[in-house]
């Protein structure tokens, strides 16, 4: 099928020139949990911090691509798996321009979170395990979508009827239960600035 395929690898400008130009690191922070743990609320928090120092971002979330470039897709394993190799592939362009880009998918397993980092390369790989216990997921149910799966309305629910295996070396773990908003988005924004600014 590629063989009429005929892609240039070599570019008169590299990421490291786009990197100059901005004065950041085109690094992807992928953040990693349950529905509920806290991703998108940490994402937009850490955006919006991060602009507020001058960084250009991208926040590329799960439920926002499911309504656009991933529209077609649903959540049996395989569909997840595509899911997340779109989500990786565009996490890497915008890489490559230097942008850092924030990404909130559920990534449930390890092969599907193996998969993006071989994507996006793990030097710009940043993972952060979201972690807050599916009781506490479940009792905040932000959507409505925890009563929904115990009532059988929507099936491979993760954590309920689908599975959901922690990361073991994340980049970060930041435990959401016990601590405020802004404790967490103080403990990712330190630990991901740095990265940001290395080398520049
Ligand atoms: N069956 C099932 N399982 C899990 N999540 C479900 C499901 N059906 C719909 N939703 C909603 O879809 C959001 C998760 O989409 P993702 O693209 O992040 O999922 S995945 O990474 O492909 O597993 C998820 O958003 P978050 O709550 O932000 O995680 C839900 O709102
Ligand atoms: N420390 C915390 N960090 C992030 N969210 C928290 C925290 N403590 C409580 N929450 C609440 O948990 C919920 C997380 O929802 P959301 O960000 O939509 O999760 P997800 O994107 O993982 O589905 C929000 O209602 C948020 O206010």
């Amino acid at each position: 099928m590629a063989e009429n395929i005929h892609p240039i690898f070599e570019t008169i400008l590299s990421k490291v020139d786009k990197e100059n130009l901005l004065e950041q690191r085109g690094v992807v922070i992928w953040m990693v949990g349950l529905s509920g743990s806290g991703k998108s609320t940490l994402a937009r928090g850490l955006e919006k911090r991060l602009h507020n120092e001058g960084i250009l971002t991208m926040l590329l979330d799960g439920d926002n691509l499911r309504t656009g470039i991933n529209k077609n897709l649903g959540f049996s394993d395989e569909d997840r798996t595509e899911n997340i190799r779109r989500a990786a592939e565009v996490s890497k362009l915008f890489s490559q321009c230097g942008i850092v880009t924030i990404c909130s998918l559920i990534s449930p397993t390890n092969s599907i979170r193996k998969m993006a980092k071989e994507i996006i390369g793990e030097d710009s790989y940043l993972e952060v395990f979201v972690n807050a216990s599916i009781e506490e997921c479940e009792k905040r149910d932000v959507k409505g979508l925890y009563a929904k799966a115990r009532a059988g309305e929507i099936k491979s629910f993760t954590g309920i009827d689908s599975p959901f295996e922690a990361p073991s070396s994340p980049f970060l773990e930041i435990i959401t239960e016990g601590s405020t908003i802004e404790e967490s988005l103080d403990k990712l924004t330190n630990s991901v600035y740095p990265k940001i600014k290395s080398g520049n």
